[in-house]
C-alpha cells in the first residue's frame, strides 16, 4: 500500500489548524513539527523488535528495543527543514542527510541544488520529509538520489499530498510508502495543491 493517510483525530485536527490561512509563522511551524512527529510515529509502527534484558530496581526484567535499524532522516530544502525537529524528537539519534531541491515555477520541473548524505545507506531506513507532495517531481529526484546513493529503503513522510503526485510515486517507485495526514483534490494551474497549505516554505520561513 504506497500511500497511507493518517486518520487519527489528533493529526486531522492539526492538519485543520495549519490550512487556517491567518495562522502565525511561529504557529505554522509548531503544527507542522508537531504534525511530522505523529507522521515518523506511524511511519515506524512496523520496525522490528528484538528482546534484551534491562537492569532494573527489581532486579532483571524483559526488554524490547529496535532491532539493529539505522535511520537517516531527508528533510528536501527548503520546506522540509520544518519537519525536522519533529522527527528528530521521536528518532534522536538519526542521521540527517540534506538534499536541496526547488522546483522551477515556470516548468514545475524539479532542480536539484544540494546533496549531503549520511554514510552507509545501503543499511539505513530513510525517512524523506517535505510538507507537500505535489506534482511529485521534487520526491521523485529525491527518491533517485537516495538510490542512486544505495539506500534500499524510503519512506515518504508529506503532511498534504495531491493525487497526481502520489500516483507519480506509486507507479516509478512502488517500494516507497507515502505516510501523509491528508490527500486532497488536485493541483490548481499553477501546481498548487488544492485545498492544500499555500507555499508551505514561505509560510514556514516567513518569506511572503
Ligand atoms: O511535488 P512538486 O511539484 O515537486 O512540489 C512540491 C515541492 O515544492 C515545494 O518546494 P519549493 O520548490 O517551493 O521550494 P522551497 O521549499 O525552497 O520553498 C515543496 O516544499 C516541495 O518540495
Ligand atoms: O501546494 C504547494 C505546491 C508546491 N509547493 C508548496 O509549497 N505548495
Ligand atoms: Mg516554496
Amino acid at each position: 500500500m504506497p500511500v497511507h493517510e493518517i486518520t487519527h483525530p489528533l493529526v486531522k485536527h492539526k492538519l485543520g489548524i495549519l490550512r487556517q490561512q491567518s495562522l502565525s509563522t511561529r504557529s505554522f511551524r509548531q503544527v507542522t513539527a508537531e504534525l511530522a512527529a505523529l507522521l515518523t510515529y506511524e511511519a515506524t509502527s512496523d520496525l522490528a523488535l528484538e528482546d534484551y534484558q534491562v537492569q532494573t530496581w527489581a532486579g532483571p526484567a524483559p526488554a524490547q528495543r529496535i532491532k539493529g535499524k539505522k535511520v537517516t532522516v531527508v528533510p528536501i530544502l527548503r520546506a522540509g527543514i520544518g519537519m525536522l525537529d519533529g522527527v528528530l524528537e521521536l528518532i534522536p539519534s538519526a542521521r540527517v542527510s540534506v538534499v536541496g531541491v526547488y522546483r522551477n515555477e515556470e516548468t514545475l520541473q524539479p532542480v536539484a541544488y544540494f546533496e549531503k548524505l549520511a554514510h552507509g545507506l545501503n543499511e539505513r531506513l530513510a525517512l524523506v520529509v517535505d510538507p507537500m507532495l505535489a506534482t511529485g517531481g521534487s520526491m521523485l529526484a529525491t527518491i533517485e538520489m537516495l538510490k542512486k546513493a544505495g539506500c534500499k529503503q524510503i519512506r515518504a513522510l508529506v503532511l498534504v499530498a495531491a493525487p497526481e503526485g502520489v500516483r507519480r510515486v506509486e507507479q516509478e517507485h512502488p517500494d516507497v510508502t507515502i505516510y501523509t495526514a491528508g490527500v486532497d483534490q488536485g493541483l490548481n494551474e499553477d501546481g498548487y495543491i488544492v485545498p492544500g497549505l499555500g507555499d508551505a516554505g514561505d509560510k514556514i520561513f516567513g518569506t511572503k
